[in-house]
């Protein structure tokens, strides 16, 4: 079939503003197989433009608007210009970091000849560095607001564009929705103005960075054999300074994945969530005899943790570090709000009860959890921390990482690990076991059509636990703004809830069980966990079955 003339007149014409050679040469490659009536992608790429989403602009690498390329990324910047223009901070700085995926200098670039061009001070950061260091150089230098380049955890054909405001918080409606509407405004890209390449933040904020990090740690124990990777990603030479500095031995660091490299080579995903990324870091912890793993996604704002059990390693589940690092930051009475997403898990909030600090739920996504004001920690089951609201509003895995590996090394001086840690707090608290349940779809259409099917036909029980209470998260609730999500409240405590993903095409969901543990009994919290997982199982395949159609065995 012929593609429309309309659809072709749209790729010539996007083509034709293209300063990029390669998407421009992909682009009229499409256009003349459409044109002998071939299949192409063509329609896709033109099917709507990359829109804000959990963490900004996130798509694949590619010629069109529905593509990550320089005349999306040139545009955005030329819409987040005329926002701060708009909103009073015109001629203000804007600091611009990048991570090493494909074309991420290359956005940045132009993102700081757009500023410069339109009037703003272009700060770029020295090299290929972490997100959260980014976000703090937001705030240390005082910028109206910042840019990474990052597509953070997604495969290699991705990238993406996270932007932040003055607070060095990402934006967040209706601030997102008002840079929408400047980018669609903005005309021929040929017409913008562009400026110098901006300076160079000095190497300077590096420092400042890692002794603002290393020094979230006390005095105390430092005996600890860790073994770390970057995945592939650019978090290797931060981690090592701060450990080093905090007085850690350097960690033995998969040598396979220590540096930059844009392809990812050894995994699948290079998503620490994913099954099989952390299994080179397992292994060489195995043949180490090593007290912990830790790691971190690509751009280095989350942390991944894995401890040694009876059966070899195992990863902790986000909301495991998540209430280890709440544990820690209590106890050493760090006062103020302790904030977690409505996905992660209800224990937080039971945590900060008893420490009588204030709690609270927010949307999915550090751009929300990072603004909650009087915020003394918050986390997301996803494996984001923010350890040091102060000085960085968005999560960080390089200040958890070095939490993670003090509070271990400080367990360790005691003849104890993570795992009793986590018991403990069964102890005191309930078991809260939580899983996840994601489905990956090629055709993004099935996303909407699975929320469609749940919303038309609710479970009424899953996993043998009565489903006492449906929300639908899209008509916004007292606590929280309308998101598309859809929440079960079953028996026993437990609870799930359904959402597509905002930074990949994915539906995910998020489960939750409540077991107590039996007081006095010397296995109790063993009992609960296996208990636990039995149910987190049990609700797993009724999902699989009510929300994806697919057999329970799948
Ligand atoms: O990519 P990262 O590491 O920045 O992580 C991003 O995506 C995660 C998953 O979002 P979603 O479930 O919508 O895909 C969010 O939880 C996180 O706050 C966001 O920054
Ligand atoms: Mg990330």
């Amino acid at each position: 079939m012929t593609a429309p003339t309309e659809l072709i007149d749209q790729a010539r014409a996007w083509a034709a503003e293209d300063p990029d050679e390669q998407t421009r040469a992909e682009l009229e490659a499409l256009v003349a197989a459409a044109e002998r009536g071939e299949e192409t992608d063509l329609a896709d790429r033109f099917a709507g433009t990359l829109e804000f989403g959990t963490a900004g602009l996130r798509g694949a690498l590619g010629a069109g608007p529905n593509r990550m390329n320089r005349v999306v990324v040139t545009r955005a910047a030329a819409g987040l210009a005329a926002h701060l223009r708009a909103t009073g901070h015109a001629g203000g700085s804007v600091v611009i970091g990048y991570d090493a995926r494909h074309n991420s200098d290359v956005f940045a670039r132009d993102t700081a000849e757009i500023m410069t061009g339109a009037g703003f001070k272009a700060l770029v950061m020295p090299r290929t560095l972490p997100t959260p260091l980014l976000a703090f150089a937001i705030r240390e230098l005082g910028c109206a607001a910042g840019v990474m380049v990052t597509a953070s955890h997604n495969p290699p054909q991705d990238n993406g564009y996270k932007v932040y405001l003055g607070d060095g918080s990402q934006i967040v409606p209706p601030a997102d929705e008002q840079i929408a509407a400047q980018i669609a405004a903005v005309g021929a890209i040929a017409d913008l103005p562009r400026g110098d390449a901006g300076r160079p933040v000095g190497e300077e904020i590096v420092d400042r960075y890692l002794d603002t990090v290393a020094g979230l740690a006390e005095d105390g124990p430092r005996e600890l054999s860790i073994v770390y990777t970057p995945l592939h990603g650019v978090g290797g030479s931060t981690v090592a300074q701060v450990l080093e500095t905090a007085g850690f031995e350097a960690p033995h660091v998969v040598e396979e994945q220590e540096h930059p490299d844009p392809e990812f080579p050894t995994v699948s995903f290079p998503n620490p969530e994913e099954p099989g990324a952390m299994d080179l870091a397992m292994a060489l912890a195995a043949r180490q005899r090593a007290d912990l793993v830790v790691a971190n996604d690509p751009d280095a704002d989350r942390c991944a943790v894995a401890v040694p059990d009876a059966h070899g390693w195992r990863m902790l589940r986000g909301d495991e570090v998540g209430a280890l690092l709440a544990h820690h930051l209590l106890a050493r009475g760090r006062a103020g709000t302790y904030a977690n997403s409505i996905v992660s898990s209800s224990l937080l909030g039971k945590m900060a009860a008893a420490a009588g600090q204030p709690h609270e739920e927010t949307l999915t996504g550090f751009k929300w959890i990072g603004r909650v004001e009087g915020l003394a920690f918050g986390y997301e089951e996803a494996l984001g921390y923010c350890c040091d609201p102060e000085h960085v509003r968005d999560k960080d895995g390089v200040s958890a990482l070095l939490l993670v590996c003090e509070l271990a090394a400080q367990a360790r001086a005691e003849g104890r690990t993570l795992t009793d840690l986590l018991d403990d707090i069964a102890r005191t608290h309930g078991l809260h076991a939580t899983d996840q349940l994601s489905v990956r779809f090629e055709d993004l259409s099935e996303i909407a059509a699975t929320m469609d099917r749940l919303r038309a036909a609710p479970p009424q029980a899953l996993g043998g636990l009565a489903v006492e209470r449906v929300e639908d998260l899209a008509q916004g609730t007292d606590l929280l703004p309308p998101t598309d999500g859809l929440r079960y409240s079953l028996a026993e405590g437990a609870r799930v809830i359904v959402r597509p993903s905002g930074t990949e095409p994915k539906v995910k969901c998020y489960l939750e069980v409540v077991v107590p543990v039996e007081e006095g009994v010397e296995d109790g919290v063993d009992a609960a966990r296996i208990s636990a997982a039995g149910r987190l199982d049990a609700i797993k395949a009724d999902l699989r079955g009510v929300a994806f159609g697919q057999p329970a065995e799948a």
